[in-house]
């Protein structure tokens, strides 16, 4: 089984991100990947069309599994410890791009917008009637999220492709958590989680002026 899926279907993968935050609040990496990697997987049975989207992602993914396993690797093993050993060490490129064009910094930030866009969707998903079309929710969470932050032929691809999305119900069967009911019960549980993660990420890079880098 890959990272992020023991073969139980997505409950592990969204409950990986409760393990994200350490008794200090900080956001643990280790987990955090591991969380992506199992979405990400999840998302490739979905169909081809969303490679595009799972390539990028694997890509960043893969950007900070090789900080995580190199000569600084401790520097890299929270969110926390990482912003500050790339900001004292000017490792960022704040302004424009430069020296610096895959941080761990900047390749987090994509993934921490990515984060809200899931969180949004989720709980669309949670809360919608049962013959909500997920192309639908799936691109309002879009618009509100990722969407302000990507050129206009991404979103142009990205909208496309959200229409191949199954139905409601064979999207909470995809999820192999059981019954529908049991499926958005599960969401109900791993959200707060997902939001916590995302909160103290965003006020992390907020302190540090970190939200706009290029
Ligand atoms: C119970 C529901 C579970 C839902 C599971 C969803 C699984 C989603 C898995 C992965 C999400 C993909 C994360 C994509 C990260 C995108 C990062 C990004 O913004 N990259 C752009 C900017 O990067 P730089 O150029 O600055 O390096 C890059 O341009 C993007 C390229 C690809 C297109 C990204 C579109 C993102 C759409 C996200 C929605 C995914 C829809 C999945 C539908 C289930």
């Amino acid at each position: 089984m890959a990272d992020g899926d023991d073969g139980n279907g997505l409950r592990n993968v969204l409950v990986t991100f409760k393990s994200c935050l350490a008794d200090n609040q900080e956001i643990l990496m280790d987990p955090y990947l591991k969380g992506w990697k199992g979405l990400v997987r999840f998302l490739n049975t979905m169909g081809t069309i969303f490679s595009f989207i799972s390539k990028d992602a694997v890509a960043k993914i893969q950007i900070m599994e090789t900080f995580r396993s190199g000569d600084q690797k401790e520097s890299y093993a929270t969110l926390q410890s990482m912003v500050q050993y790339e900001l004292s060490n000017s490792l960022v490129d704040l302004k424009q791009p430069g020296s610096y064009p895959t941080s761990g910094c900047r390749t987090i930030l994509r993934l921490h917008r990515a984060l809200h866009w899931l969180q949004l969707f989720l709980e669309a998903l949670q809360t919608s009637e049962a013959d909500a079309q997920t192309s639908v929710l799936c691109t309002d969470s879009y618009n509100a999220s990722l969407a302000n932050h990507h050129a206009w032929i991404i979103r142009k691809a990205a909208t496309m492709a959200f229409y191949a999305l199954p139905t409601r119900d064979a999207f909470l069967a995809n999820m192999r958590v059981g019954t529908n009911e049991e499926a958005i019960a599960m969401l109900e549980e791993a959200l707060p989680h997902i939001r916590k993660v995302y909160e103290v990420t965003e006020s992390l890079y907020a302190q540090h002026n970190l939200l706009e880098l290029p």
